[in-house]
């Protein structure tokens, strides 16, 4: 064997041997969906059966599942994880469940194109990325390993949105389309908000020191935020019933009932001495 090689087995080694990674987590994310948001909306369920001791086996599974990843993450990287997680998510899935209800029933409302709750549930990318966001938010806050993270990548590549589980979210939220929207670690979303495609909800300074403070805006109730508004800063409070427009650029608070704006200029071509700047040539 030649010498490079034998260099990249001892590498490798070296590198299990300090710390060896639970394969099987590279797949929980899609697995785990399937199943929890098919346990909760017949729409994603691949089989499905109408009876009490049915739905009893599919909630045993949800919690098995997790009962398994958990063991796998507590005896690999998280020794001091509690084990009752499991069972405590289970307790908070009828809440789960009744805020995904009311966000397909906002979006529907919200929502002239919609024909009916059901197409939302099956169709819209946004209610999709909530519906994985109010999962892994609950066991992020019960301090699950990692599978947090996970589930919001998955919706995040499964929608283009990308929700950190660690926001926090309030009932009857809206995403429209979704392509490209960012909701940050540290963002307070009211009761009854609605926000389009592209829309970042972001940090103003990212610095590693600034982990544990609230880097991300605040939006209270009744505000609406529309395509590729940028709202960024722990300290940016976004006042009840505002209204962002496009392309907006927001990095200070504003009271209730704002309405903030981004104009487009609009001028008369061949009037303005700057106009060959503008005549790109691609
Ligand atoms: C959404 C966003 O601001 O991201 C920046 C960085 N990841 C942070 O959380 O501060």
């Amino acid at each position: 064997m030649d010498a490079p090689y034998d260099r990249l087995l001892a590498l490798l080694l070296e590198s299990r041997q300090r710390q060896c990674f639970p394969s099987e987590i590279a797949t929980a994310a899609p697995e785990f969906v399937k199943q929890v948001l098919g346990l909760l909306f017949p729409h994603f369920a691949e089989r499905l059966e109408c009876t009490a001791p049915a739905i009893r086996r599919d909630v045993m599974g949800v919690e098995a599942n997790l009962v398994r990843l958990l063991g796998l993450l507590k005896s690999s990287l998280y020794p001091d994880t509690q084990e009752s997680i499991p069972q405590r998510f289970i307790a908070e899935l009828p809440d789960i469940y009744a805020a995904l209800r009311q966000d397909a029933d906002a979006i529907f409302e919200a929502d002239p194109a919609a024909r009916s709750v059901d197409e939302v549930i099956l169709t819209y990318p946004g209610f999709y990325a909530i519906a994985i966001f109010r999962v892994a938010h609950s066991l992020h806050r019960l301090g699950f390993p990692l599978l947090p993270r996970l589930l919001t990548e998955f919706a995040h590549q499964r929608t283009g949105v990308d929700i950190h589980p660690g926001a926090t979210i309030g009932r009857r939220f809206v995403i429209d389309h979704g392509t490209g929207v960012v909701i940050g670690e540290t963002t307070v979303i009211g009761e009854r908000v609605k926000i389009y495609q592209g829309v970042t909800l972001g940090a103003l300074v990212v610095q590693k020191t600034l982990a544990n403070s609230k880097r991300h805006p605040t939006l209270e109730d009744d505000v609406v935020v529309y395509a590729n508004a940028t709202i960024l800063g722990g300290d940016t409070v976004v006042g009840r019933g505002s209204i962002i427009a496009g392309n907006a650029w927001l990095t200070q608070s504003v009271p209730p009932q704002s309405v903030v704006t981004r104009r487009t200029e609009v001028r008369q071509r061949g009037s303005d001495s700057d106009l060959g700047e503008l005549e790109f040539h691609i």
